[in-house]
């Protein structure tokens, strides 16, 4: 008999908006933004072993290499918890990468929670955030899964309960280095620090967007277009922008729309979603 596997979802953010307010002695910088999780991500299938160590498979074989975050989560939580972990993992990638919408990261967060449940590893909520925090700055949103509003270099979160809206996400087929935008001299890096306030949501704007545009033409296309819809902004560092919409056939009208006009930009819709789809789907197995 096969080995039973499960299926977790490893979800899709984007940051509804995107403060910079100051560098640190290190060279990182502060942040507020908000993440909002949703429910279009990637999905992972894991499978347990007797032997064989932790093998990734995935449909973009550039990924299955060892510093993929997939393996190196893995090994993170061998190191944690002292066990050897057997476990085949198959990826499929649906999110683009290198896009601000946190594929990666999320697919490290899934990886974090799931083996910590199934491997029975008893890793606390806080050690795994201490780990995910080692794996990248956008790894513990997931892990904690909750939409939420954050500061310090994005791991300092408060979750926050948001109505539920549509977006169309857009992909300007472009690489944008994240580590170039925040050299950038043009780049407003001292956006004074605000409290929370709920108009944010829809008015928000990200410290980013100019210096996008700026340099990436493509970029800059993807805007003129899909501003004839309303309001554009850039998730994260980009390359990826989004509108927000109130209903599902506003957004499917003008994703199919902007489709049509340049299908290169890959558009989709996406649900938002205050509890992360992986958290739902793991607490559903125990
Ligand atoms: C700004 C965000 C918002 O979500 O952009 P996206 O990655 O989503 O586009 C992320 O926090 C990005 O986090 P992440 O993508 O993990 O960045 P890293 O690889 O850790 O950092 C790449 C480089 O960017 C700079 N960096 C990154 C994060 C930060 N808070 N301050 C920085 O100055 C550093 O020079 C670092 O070496
Ligand atoms: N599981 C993974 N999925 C995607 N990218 C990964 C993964 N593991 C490591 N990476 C590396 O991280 C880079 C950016 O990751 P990604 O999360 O897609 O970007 P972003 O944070 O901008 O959304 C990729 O270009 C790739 O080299």
């Amino acid at each position: 008999m096969p080995a039973p596997s499960v299926t977790i979802p490893a979800p899709a953010k984007l940051n509804l908006f995107l403060h910079i307010t100051g560098q640190r002695d290190d060279g990182y910088h502060n942040l507020q933004t908000l993440f909002q999780l949703l429910d279009y991500g990637d999905q992972l299938r894991f499978t347990a072993a007797n032997s064989g160590g932790i093998r990734l498979r995935c449909n973009n074989q550039a990924l299955q290499t060892s510093d993929n975050l997939i393996i190196r989560a893995a090994h993170a939580l061998e190191q944690a918890s002292g066990k050897t972990i057997n476990i085949d993992i198959e990826l499929t990638k649906r999110l683009p990468m290198g896009g601000g919408v946190g594929g990666g990261s999320s697919d490290c967060a899934t990886t974090l929670l799931t083996l910590n449940q199934l491997c029975k590893l008893e890793l606390s909520s806080t050690q795994l955030m201490t780990i995910a925090a080692s794996l990248g700055a956008d790894v513990p949103v997931f892990v904690a899964g909750k939409t939420a509003w954050a500061e310090s270099i994005g791991d300092k979160l408060t979750a926050l309960e948001l109505s539920e809206r549509w977006f169309v996400v857009l992909h300007p087929q472009v690489h944008v280095s994240t580590a170039e935008l925040f050299k950038h001299p043009l780049l407003e890096r001292n956006h004074p620090a605000i409290t929370f306030d709920d108009r944010l949501i829809d008015q928000g704007q990200n410290c980013f967007e100019a210096v996008a545009r700026k340099l990436y033409p493509s970029i800059e296309q993807a805007f003129q277009l899909a501003q004839t819809f309303g309001q554009v902004r850039l998730t994260g560092t980009g390359a990826c922008l989004f509108l927000s919409m109130n209903d599902k056939l506003s957004a499917e009208a003008a994703c199919q729309a902007i489709a049509q006009q340049q299908a290169d930009l890959s558009p989709f819709i996406a649900k938002s979603v205050n509890t992360s789809p992986a958290i739902t789907a793991l607490n559903n197995l125990s």
